[in-house]
């Protein structure tokens, strides 16, 4: 089978939710190819908590079963979690169905997701060895799905300021111009992880990025997080371009023309428009960059990419393929 849902960006595109139905009952998620828990506000949490939100009332499904003894608890790259216990029920994305998903119910969440009534949780999307449950270590929606896939694939097709999809069981080319290149993907850390080792800016000569040489395809990322050298490099080229810490990284005067990135996935180089990289207005005349320096050893290619690139996500023979869109 295959399944296909809509991805709505919220302000300045900075997470992309996806409605998915379990137990009958329809929350708006964010799906989140950089983690591998299915995490929902429910009715556990406090009324203050879930101010705002759509929550999951387990009570009010006929075929949620609670997974006794299980509890889960996680932290994310920015600093937000989420804990709480675990049940399973029938969870369905566009179609593509699961009897039995484990579905992880929050009862304790950080006062950014609090904040963020959009998000009612997130369907983690990659490997399965990096979640959270405990005793026994639970499957993600896609590697439970993915064998009744037409094919072991899912795909991603964000869009800057715009609705886009994410579809399980096929690669729907009509999105996306020209051929799709597919590389391999490194799963030892549990991440949709390719080697990236050089860039060049504005179709110019290719330069080596320094560090770890390895990213990661991260749907739940608003930015792009590349090697401190891809950054610097970028924004030598934009003219009143600086590196403000007060702001949080680059930022360049709103007016200024951005060139292109080209970056290296797996080998072959993918491009990420100028206009995708202008992030948001911070003041009057100025802009912060959607293109900043990584803190972490991984690049972390997030949404920012993901505007330029349509992206597909091969379960089957762990490979990631990527096409202009
Ligand atoms: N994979 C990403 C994840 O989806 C988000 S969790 C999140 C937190 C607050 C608001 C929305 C989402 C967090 O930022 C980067 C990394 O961790």
């Amino acid at each position: 089978g295959t399944g296909s849902v809509t991805a709505t960006p919220e302000a300045n595109d900075v997470e992309y939710l996806a409605p998915v139905t379990i137990g009958g009952q329809t929350l708006n998620l964010d799906f989140d190819s950089g983690s591998s828990d299915l995490w929902v506000f429910n009715s556990q949490l406090s009324s203050k908590a879930t101010k705002g939100h759509t929550i999951y009332d387990p009570t009010q499904s006929n075929s949620f079963a609670l997974m006794q003894g299980a509890s889960f608890e996680i932290s994310y790259g920015d600093g937000s979690g989420a804990a709480g216990n675990v049940g399973t029920d029938t969870v369905d994305i566009g179609g593509a169905t699961v009897t039995a998903q484990a579905v992880e119910l929050a009862t304790a969440v950080s006062q950014s997701f609090v904040e963020d009534p959009n998000n009612n949780g997130l369907l983690g999307l990659a490997f399965s060895t990096i979640n959270t449950v405990q005793p026994q270590q639970q499957k993600t929606f896609f590697d439970n799905v993915m064998s009744s896939l037409a094919e072991p694939l899912f795909t991603a097709d964000l869009r800057a300021q715009a609705v886009g999809a994410y579809e399980f069981g096929q690669v729907d080319t009509s999105k996306f111009t020209g051929a799709m290149t597919w590389v391999p993907v490194n799963n030892t850390q549990g991440f949709w992880q390719f080697t990236s080792e050089s860039f060049a800016v504005d179709g110019g000569a290719a330069q080596t990025s320094t560090a770890g040489a390895q990213a990661i395809a991260d749907t739940g990322t608003t930015l792009m997080l590349a090697d401190s050298a891809v950054a610097t490099a970028y924004y030598a080229q934009v003219d009143g371009a600086v590196d403000d810490q007060t702001q949080g990284g680059f930022t360049f005067p709103c007016a200024a023309t951005l060139p292109d990135l080209q970056i290296d996935v797996g080998g072959t180089m993918a491009t990420v428009k100028g206009t995708d990289i202008n992030f948001a207005q911070v003041d009057d005349a100025t802009c912060f960059g959607g293109l900043q320096a990584t803190t972490a050893g991984l690049q972390i290619y997030g949404d920012i990419f993901f505007k330029s690139n349509f992206v597909a996500f091969n379960g089957g023979n762990n490979s990631l393929g990527f096409a202009q869109h």
